[in-house]
């Protein structure tokens, strides 16, 4: 069996811990190199608390691909680099798997074009959790129906962008389906600045950062005289790991950018 080489971007993150395990354990992948800010020339075995991988680290990511064959890139590192990393993988026909958030309609844009060019698949990812697609699909089901939503999105406040990713797909997946409307009083005025929350599209999008969460978010709905609410909890990070696997496999037989998990799996 031809294994899947991959080389992780940030591994010694909060993800990139729980990536290094999945490509530890899952037969079918390697994990050929590691790219972190530090570290370079160590192994991944010589770091602290982590498995005995014999993957070398490098800082360099253009170092890491000319020395390294690889069919894969994970990136799990921050919006600024997650987007240099799926940059230079692509020119270096790499297939990235990406699930670093925070890139803007522009950067995904220029790497779909960057992807076609080279006719390699690149999967960006805003949240790899089954249960977390599924709540983007029944909020894009429910938004057919109920034309008033709000989206309260909850993180640890160790997270460095606002709105979430999964929060931003979750409203432009609603706002395909349902007509710009202004929510709300036609003369409501925000007495404190961003009392309601951010806008995409007229959705209202609110950002709670608390020490002790992990990964949350809720979409209401409100009708006449009814309310729906859909709500999923991430309690762990090993809760995002069978989509990294999905995508992974998936990467190696699409020859363009796929924006959310939802457009992979049935
Ligand atoms: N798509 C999904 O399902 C999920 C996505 N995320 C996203 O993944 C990203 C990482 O999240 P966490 O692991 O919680 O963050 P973290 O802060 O724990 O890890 C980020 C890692 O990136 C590394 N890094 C920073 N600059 C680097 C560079 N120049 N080269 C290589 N590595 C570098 C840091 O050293 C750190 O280890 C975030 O953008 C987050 O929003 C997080 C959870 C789930
Ligand atoms: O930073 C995180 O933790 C997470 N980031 C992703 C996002 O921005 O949506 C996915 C998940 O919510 C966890």
């Amino acid at each position: 069996m031809k294994k899947t080489r991959i080389i992780l971007a940030g591994p010694r993150g909060r993800m990139g811990k729980e990536a290094v395990t999945l490509i530890q354990e899952t037969e079918a992948f390697e994990l050929v190199a590691a790219v972190d800010r530090i570290h370079e020339g160590k192994l991944i075995s010589d770091l602290e608390g982590m498995p005995n991988v014999q993957a070398p680290i490098f800082t360099d990511i253009e170092k890491c691909f000319q020395t390294v064959e690889a069919d894969v890139l994970v990136d799990l590192t921050t919006p600024e680099i997650g987007r240099v990393h799926t940059k230079k993988a692509l020119e270096y026909g790499i297939r990235p798997v990406v699930g670093t958030t925070g890139f803007s309609e522009a950067d995904l844009a220029e790497l779909k074009e960057l992807a076609e060019e080279k006719g390699i698949g690149c999967i960006i990812a805003p949240n790899f959790a089954i249960g977390a697609i599924l709540m983007m699909k029944f909020s894009q089901m429910a938004a057919k129906y109920f034309d008033d939503v709000e989206i309260i999105e909850l993180h640890h406040d160790q997270k460095l962008d606002a709105p979430s990713g999964t929060g931003l797909k979750t409203a432009e997946l609603i706002s395909e389906v349902r007509e710009t409307k202004k929510q709300g009083h036609s003369e409501e005025k925000e007495i404190l600045a961003g009392a309601r929350g951010a806008t995409y599209d007229g959705i209202h999008l609110h950002s709670v950062r608390l020490p002790g969460l992990i990964a949350h978010q809720e979409v209401l709905f409100g009708g006449f005289g009814q309310g729906l609410k859909i709500r999923h909890d991430s309690y762990n990070r090993a809760s995002f790991m069978s989509g990294v696997k999905l995508a992974v496999e998936a990467v190696i037989n699409i020859d363009t950018l796929v924006y959310g998990l939802e457009n992979i799996i049935e």
